[in-house]
């Protein structure tokens, strides 16, 4: 018997959906974003979850290779309806997880690489791929992936940090630096890319400049006190326009939220976004044309009580939710 018979599913519109945790208790193994089946266990999917268990990039904590399972376990209470957004987003769509790639930790060039071609092999049938990372680094091969189909892409990127510095140790690839080498290499859209959540001590007031030119406006994480969600909603939607002004691509690193909402990250920064801000926000990004998304940068040793990884699961959720919303009807 196909083991994936043994298990209780939702199945609606032909999707299968999740583990019903109505009849098999949420834990109980196996572990799945969301308790949602494995790729191999489903003909196609709309949008496959994909663990990038790679941290080789990092300045200062390392752990995040950790951070997919830790999303992964902190993910088995989600249930199946979004009441904010009125949406099932896993009956709406086939949603399945790929599990992860193994990608080399001693030579970044090499992981980069695998990276670009796991994302591209599993869009090949028209999946969206929502990547689990892993550190922020693996943005630009995901960047570099869809760029060959898409063109140029609007970033929008949350972040307690511009991840558009130079080098390190004269280091190219590194998770402070995928967005300055993907706007050099031309892959992002210079008048539709944004930053939200910037906050912290910068190395010099020439790291704003540079991130002007590089083509990101930004939004600090200050101006949720001071404007509040909605204006930052309208911000965002001014600077994205709608699904005909192009294709967007998320990129959610944890640190955005303040360390009291994501403890378990490598480089935290002090007066960050609430997890209610940021999944508020989310909620702004129906009508978008949504080709990919990241979270990045759990790292599940300095996480308590799973607060990083709950808060990962639930902004995965979130994007899923739009990503179901925005679906051609
Ligand atoms: N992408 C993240 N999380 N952090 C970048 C910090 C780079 C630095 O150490 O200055
Ligand atoms: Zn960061
Ligand atoms: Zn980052």
């Amino acid at each position: 018997m196909n083991p994936a018979d043994e298990v209780p599913r939702t199945r609606e519109d032909g999707n299968v959906g999740q583990v019903d945790a109505t009849r098999k208790p949420r834990f109980a193994e196996p572990t799945t974003f969301a308790r949602l089946p494995r790729l191999d266990e489903v003909s196609r999917a709309d949008v496959t979850i994909l663990g990038v268990p790679f941290d080789s990039g990092v300045s200062y904590r390392p752990g995040a290779r950790f951070g997919p399972n830790h999303i992964r376990a902190a993910s088995k209470l989600l249930r199946p309806y979004h009441p904010g957004l009125d949406v099932q987003p896993f009956a709406a769509q086939q949603v399945a997880d790929f599990g992860d790639i193994g990608v080399n930790p001693f030579d970044i060039s090499d992981a980069l690489a695998a990276i670009q071609s796991a994302v591209t092999d599993l869009r090949r049938d028209g999946s969206k791929v929502l990547t689990l990372g892993g550190d922020h680094t693996i943005a630009l091969p995901l960047l570099r992936a869809l760029h060959r189909d898409h063109g140029k892409i609007a970033v929008l990127h949350f972040d307690a940090h511009l991840d558009t510095w130079d080098t390190y140790f004269g280091a190219h690839y590194t998770h402070g630096t995928p967005f300055r080498r993907a706007s050099e290499e031309g892959l992002i859209d210079m008048e539709r890319s944004q930053h939200i959540g910037i906050r912290g001590p910068l190395y010099s007031k020439k790291d704003l400049e540079d991130d002007d030119v590089l083509g990101f406006q930004i939004v600090r994480s200050d101006d949720y006190q001071t404007d509040g969600v909605s204006s930052i909603i309208d911000r965002m939607r001014r600077r994205l326009g709608t699904s005909s002004d192009g294709p967007v691509y998320v990129s959610i690193d944890i640190d955005v939220l303040d360390p009291a909402y994501a403890p378990g990250t490598g480089t935290p920064e002090a007066g960050g976004l609430t997890s209610r801000e940021l999944l508020h926000t989310l909620r702004g990004l129906t009508d978008m044309n949504i080709i990919g998304a990241d979270i990045v940068e759990v790292a599940p040793a300095y996480d308590h009580a799973e607060i990083t990884g709950i808060a990962a699961a639930h902004v995965a959720y979130e994007l899923l939710s739009v990503l179901a919303l925005n679906r051609p009807r």
